[in-house]
């Protein structure tokens, strides 16, 4: 069997908060990547991603559950080159042309690619000799991006890579990343970009409230999300009636309603009223933002979004 690439295990971390209630930030995330994928991880601000990606790189410690890295302590695979990252903001020296930031970080590593390659696969060899200071936002991002390319890496993650880049900018960041994973890099990446995740990923993973709330193929996700909300009244008595709905991709239950997200809600439609005790069904559609929002919402909202009608 292939050593997974990242196994994260009932991972949890809970922040206190000054005169507040403690933040349970990550609250039980499993999951595991193999080799060669890659995969989009996905949530609203404060789901989780940032300090998912900080425990997964050894930046943090969790509270409890375990991150392994290829079999390894985090630690080790980062200090080895296996992994490397872009994160969102990153300390670089200012004073230091684009070209010499490279060459000092390279020096920190046994062996590394060319500088040179590196710069042009990250796309900014013609500003090479330009002062990081006077980068743009964009710029800066490749250049973050060119330091996490040097190691070699198998595994590279990627938290927001592509903010402060223009479309055209993301497209070439996410063309060159394409062609440098095709041997068989693993590849996490956190976004607020639907489209990217859609277009890049071979994976979406859903964070809400530091939980997993989709794990899937873009394709799948995007059917889970443009689905429908099937919800009904079911006694809590009955609820054994609903474990196996036909079509349902997820049930949740909220109170005495019971909301079935799916594919076919005529199907699931007919089988609550027909199979079960199940009255006052209500069918929501909705689109890809819609849903979307409809994942990652609080659970309050997401009922209120789920229960309302069309
Ligand atoms: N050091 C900290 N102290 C207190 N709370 C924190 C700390 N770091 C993160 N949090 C809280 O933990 C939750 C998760 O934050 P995190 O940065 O992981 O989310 P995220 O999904 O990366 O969000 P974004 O998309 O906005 O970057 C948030 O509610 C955040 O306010």
């Amino acid at each position: 069997m292939t050593t997974p690439a990242i196994e994260l295990v009932d991972l949890h971390k809970r922040f206190s908060v000054k005169g507040g209630d403690p933040v349970q930030a990550v609250d039980g995330i499993d999951l595991t990547i193999q080799p060669g994928e890659i995969v989009a991880f996905l949530g609203p601000n404060g789901a989780g991603k940032t300090t998912t990606i900080d425990m997964l790189l050894g930046l943090a410690t969790p509270d409890s559950g375990a991150v392994r890295l290829f079999g390894r302590p985090p630690e080790e695979a980062v200090a080895t080159g296996r992994v490397s990252a872009v994160m969102q903001s990153g300390g670089l020296l200012k004073d230091l042309t684009v070209e010499e930031t490279v060459q000092l970080v390279g020096a920190l590593f046994v062996s590394t690619r060319p500088v040179s390659e590196v710069l042009e696969r990250a796309g900014i060899a013609d500003i090479a000799g330009r002062m990081v200071g006077k980068c743009s936002g964009g710029q800066q991002q490749r250049l973050r991006f060119a330091l996490a390319l040097l190691p070699n890496p198998d595994l590279i993650v990627l938290d927001e890579p592509t903010t402060g880049m223009d479309v055209e900018g993301r497209r070439d960041f996410w063309r060159a990343m394409r062609e440098d994973s095709a041997r068989g890099r693993t590849v996490l990446f956190a976004t607020h970009y639907l489209d990217e995740a859609d277009a890049y990923a071979d994976r979406i993973v859903l964070v809400r409230q530091g939980k997993i709330v989709a794990d899937g193929s873009a394709a799948e996700v995007k059917n889970l999300a443009s689905g429908r909300t099937v919800s009904a009244v079911l006694p809590q008595d009955r609820h054994h009636e609903i474990r196996d709905v036909p079509g349902a991709d997820t049930v949740e239950v909220r109170g005495d309603r019971i909301f079935v997200h799916t594919n076919s809600s005529d199907d699931v439609a007919r089988f609550l009223l027909t199979r079960t005790g199940a009255h006052d069904v209500e069918i929501v559609a909705h689109n890809l933002e819609d849903a979307f929002l409809t994942l990652t919402a609080s659970e309050t909202s997401a009922a209120e979004k789920a229960g309302s009608p069309a």
